[in-house]
Parts: C-alpha cells; structure tokens; sequence
C-alpha cells in the first residue's frame, strides 16, 4: 500500500505508541487525525506536528474511545473533513487492574468500537474504498502476565476480536485487512504506571516479574515498534496477522487452523 495521501486515524496518538505511529504515517506522506482523551497533549502534538508538516496533514480530534458518541461523532468529522479513512489504528490502551472494567472497556471495547465505526466509513460494500485496520495488543495478548490479568485478558481479546473480523472481512469482502500488532515491553508512560500499586492493585507483589523480563531482555523503543507497525500497514498479503515484536527480532505469529489442531493431551471421561 503506498502511503502518500492516505487518510489514516490514529487512537491514543498523543503520546507513546501512538504518537510514534503519527509520525512514521507522517513521514511516508499520510495525513493523519489524532484521536485522544488528553486534550492537553493532543493539542501540544498538534502544534509540534504543524510546524514540521504543515497545518493541512494533520487534526487533533478530543475523543474516549469508551464512548459510542464520541467515537462515532469524531470518525464523521474526519470523513467530512478529509473525505475517507484508508487507515485505521485501534491503538489506545491502559493498564489498570484496580478498576479493571475501565480496562476492558478502553483495550478490548474501544478496540471493538473503532472496528465497527471504521468499517462502515471503509468497507467497499457501503461505496468504501477499503484499507487496512491495525489493532494494537500486547505480547500479553499471546501469553498471561501474572501481575496483570485483566490487561493480559483485554489484549487476549483483541487478537482473538482482530482475526475474526479479519475472517469476517474477507468472506464478505469488505476489501478492509485487519491486522494484529503484538509488542514486547516498550518505554512509555504507560510502563511507567505498572511501577505503581494504583495500576496493578494486589498483584503489585508480582511486578518484579516483569521487571526481570525486561532486565534480561530489555525494552523497546517506540520508533522501532513504528516500523513494525507500517509492515501491516504496507503488505496487502496481511489480513488476520498477528506481528510480534520483541527487543531480538519482529516475527509473524502461527495459529493452528482450528482449536483441534492445537497439541493435545487424550482425558478419559469414564
Ligand atoms: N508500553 C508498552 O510496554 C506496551 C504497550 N502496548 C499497548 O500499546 C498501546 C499504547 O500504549 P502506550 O503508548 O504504551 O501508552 P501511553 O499511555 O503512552 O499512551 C496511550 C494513549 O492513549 C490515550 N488514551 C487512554 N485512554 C483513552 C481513551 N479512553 N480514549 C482515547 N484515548 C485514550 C492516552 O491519553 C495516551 O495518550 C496500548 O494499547 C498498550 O496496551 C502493548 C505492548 C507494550
Ligand atoms: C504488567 C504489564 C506491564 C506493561 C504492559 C505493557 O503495555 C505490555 O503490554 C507489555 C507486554 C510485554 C510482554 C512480554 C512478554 C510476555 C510474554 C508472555 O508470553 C508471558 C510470558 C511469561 C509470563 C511471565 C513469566 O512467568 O515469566
């Protein structure tokens, strides 16, 4: 897919993993909107982004992804305003397991929302005219983290979510690729909260299990996760996959075809 004058959204753009997807669509000649609930640092990007792209290639929509009238309000905004949306990227997320209804409804609901808002703007067959969606999860999302398993069963949802409707989008041929990322650690705020008892409440104690992960294997940097990011969004052969990233290599995930296929262990029922 070439980049230039793509229409791409972006969720949770104003800072982290998402700012550094703006970016790398900015770079390859994508206008882009930038969704966020962070008015402040939405705003601030804005400026940053005017000054070395211009005012034209970018827009800060105020939005919670939580919120059916927010999202689906902001998406018809972008549309009148830069007349389609090529790209979406489902990516904001937080990690909270005290208030873990918070979390499902950010990481798994606002992942399902955006989906579905999108696709009626991008399916061919509402005069669309296709694209891609990239949905943001979590190496969590392909294995538990014992101190966070809520977040881990959010993320789990979003690969399962992703693949289905990646299903869904090819049998109806919606001409929309729907696309799994999966990073390792990566240095941002949102890190920074699983240091606090307020983001992983009782499981605080089991926090040192990540930090031995990522003492043994380190962190990534956004802007590599970004390249990452732009091979789902550039290969039109991917639809339904799934991109690990860790800090040794990025590679592309293998499901069986179906659960049987899975390896299994014979129980006797008698
Ligand atoms: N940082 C990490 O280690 C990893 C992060 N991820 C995932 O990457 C995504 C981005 O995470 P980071 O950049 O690290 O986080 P971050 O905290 O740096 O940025 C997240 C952005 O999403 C926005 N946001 C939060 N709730 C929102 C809502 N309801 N509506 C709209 N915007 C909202 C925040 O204001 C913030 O600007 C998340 O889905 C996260 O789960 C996945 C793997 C690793
Ligand atoms: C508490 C969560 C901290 C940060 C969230 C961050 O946003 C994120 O998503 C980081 C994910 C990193 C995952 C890295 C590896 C995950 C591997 C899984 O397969 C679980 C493997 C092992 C579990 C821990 C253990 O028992 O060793």
């Amino acid at each position: 897919m070439d980049l230039k004058d793509k229409v791409c959204v972006v969720t949770g753009a104003a800072q982290g993993l998402g700012r550094s997807f703006v970016e790398i669509l900015l770079k390859n000649g994508s206008k882009v909107a930038l969704i966020d609930v962070n008015k402040s640092l939405g705003n601030e990007l804005k400026s940053t982004l005017d000054q070395e792209y211009g005012r034209d290639r970018t827009e800060f929509y105020l939005a919670d992804v939580t919120s059916e009238e927010d999202f689906k309000g902001v998406l018809e905004k972008i549309v009148k305003t830069f007349g389609r949306i090529d790209i979406l990227c489902n990516n904001a997320g937080i990690i909270n397991e005290k208030h873990w209804e918070k979390t499902i409804a950010i990481n798994l609901g606002g992942v399902v929302r955006g989906t579905y808002l999108a696709l009626e703007h991008m399916k061919k067959e509402n005069g669309g005219n296709g694209g891609v969606i990239v949905n943001v999860s979590s190496m969590a999302g392909l294995g538990p983290l014992p101190m966070a398993p809520i977040y881990t069963a959010t993320k789990h949802g979003v690969v399962g979510f992703s693949r289905a409707m990646a299903a869904v989008s090819k049998l109806a041929n919606y001409g929309v690729r729907i696309n799994i990322l999966c990073p390792w650690f990566v240095k941002t705020s949102l890190l920074s909260s699983m240091s606090s008892e307020e983001h992983i409440g009782s499981f605080f104690p089991l926090k040192g299990i990540a930090e031995t992960m990522m003492q043994n294997r380190g962190c990534l940097e956004a802007d590599v996760v970004a390249k990452a990011f732009l091979v789902l969004v550039k290969d039109e052969s991917k639809n339904g996959d799934v991109l690990m990233i860790d800090p040794d290599e990025a590679v592309f995930v293998s499901f069986p075809e179906r659960a049987k296929d899975f390896s299994t262990t014979p129980v006797s029922l008698e």
